[in-house]
């Protein structure tokens, strides 16, 4: 009997659902895209023309007109597959009005990069607890990865972790195309904390070279990040892990290194004296670093890892500390 093709909903209207929708679109396994996001006036805008107006609006949007909408409720109902992509500050507006059973039977992939808000957790687990998704269904996109170079079919590499590693390597199936490939992993709690620490490293990396750092210290800083993230993912869920793969210090280079890096560009704004309300202003895009990092510092209340870079982001970010003496402190622990 001939499989039925998958019906797939993306969740959220930024660049990177937008870029989802594009690398979903351009893979030739038979599937049929549905997209939910908030703006109606984009959904508008997007029926008529077939671009997204606020995001990445060179691409042409390949999804049927009568299956973009901002009715999340018929949206997610529609599908087997449901792709969050929503910044984690905003998972849980979003997400108001479903329910575990509007979920249950579906497998929910996360391609957040955050923390949940009050809830202080990753995606993965607030799924488990919140919305009552077993583990086993659930799947984490991550990876060296900007929307931007998706639109300009560069080449780039995505990590697909799931506990069931078949269910990745399926989804990996439907969204890996000539431009996009991907690497199946099982460290799906890795994978995510290792995607949240580095946009705080990448908020430091700008700070610093707001501040007037240079290549030379930027270098430091990085190979630090690095040592500090993997104590973190060693003390939180000790598995044998290689730190050096893609999702890891991959992820962290292209975000503290890139143009295109909305945390990078959020710190350096912040190095330059801009206030975090002016900074979030000027930027069109969302900086979840500067979320994640409150959320980090109640997590390692715990686990009590030694983490002097992030300690600084978040002096810098939530007690108002001069980034210049942070940055100098910090400095003095860098090896
Ligand atoms: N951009 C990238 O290259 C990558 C991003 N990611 C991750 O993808 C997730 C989405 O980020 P990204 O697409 O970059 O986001 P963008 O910065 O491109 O867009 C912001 C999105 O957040 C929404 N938003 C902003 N404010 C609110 C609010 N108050 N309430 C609800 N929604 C709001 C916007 O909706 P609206 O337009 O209606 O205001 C828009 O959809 C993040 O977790 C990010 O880390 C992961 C890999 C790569
Ligand atoms: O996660 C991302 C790229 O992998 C996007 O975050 P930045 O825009 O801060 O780099």
């Amino acid at each position: 009997m001939q499989k039925q093709p998958k019906k797939i909903a993306v969740i959220g209207g930024g660049s990177w659902a937008t870029a989802n929708i594009k690398m979903l679109s351009d893979n030739a396994t038979p599937k049929e895209i549905y997209w939910w996001m908030r703006n109606p006036e984009a959904v508008e805008h997007i029926h008529k023309f077939r671009h997204n107006p606020n995001y990445l609006s060179s691409v042409e949007i390949k999804v049927p007109a009568e299956n973009i909408s901002t009715d999340i409720k018929y949206i997610i109902s529609e599908a087997d597959m449901v792709l969050l992509n929503v910044p984690a500050a905003f998972l849980k507006e979003a997400l108001k009005g479903i329910t575990p059973d509007d979920l249950r039977g579906k497998k929910i992939i996360s391609a957040i990069k955050g923390i949940v808000p009050d809830e202080n957790q990753i995606i993965g687990e607030f799924l488990q607890q919140h919305c009552m998704i077993p583990a086993r269904d659930i799947i984490v996109i991550s990876g060296p990865c900007h929307a931007e170079e998706v639109a300009l079919e560069k080449l780039s590499y995505l990590t697909i972790a799931s506990q069931d590693t078949e269910l990745a390597a399926e989804f990996a199936g439907m969204i890996s195309n000539r431009y996009l490939k991907t690497i199946v992993s099982d460290d799906i709690y890795g994978t995510e904390y290792a995607a949240v620490l580095k946009n705080i490293y990448a908020i430091a990396s700008g700070i610093c070279h707001g501040v007037g750092y240079g290549d030379n210290f930027q270098a430091v800083l990085i190979s630090n990040a690095i040592k500090e993230l993997k104590n973190f993912l060693d003390a939180v869920h000790p598995i044998d892990r290689d730190i050096k793969e893609s999702a890891y210090l991959g992820d962290l280079l292209v975000t503290a290194y890139s143009q295109f890096s909305r945390n990078r560009t959020f710190g350096n704004m912040i190095g330059k004296g801009y206030t975090v309300t002016s900074a979030q202003l000027e930027m069109n895009m969302v900086a979840e670093g500067y979320y994640a990092i409150n959320c980090l510092h109640q997590v390692n209340k715990q686990h009590k890892v030694a983490m002097p870079i992030c300690d600084a982001v978040y002096s810098i970010l939530y007690q108002k500390k001069s980034p210049v003496l942070e940055m100098k402190n910090l400095a003095e622990k860098l090896s």
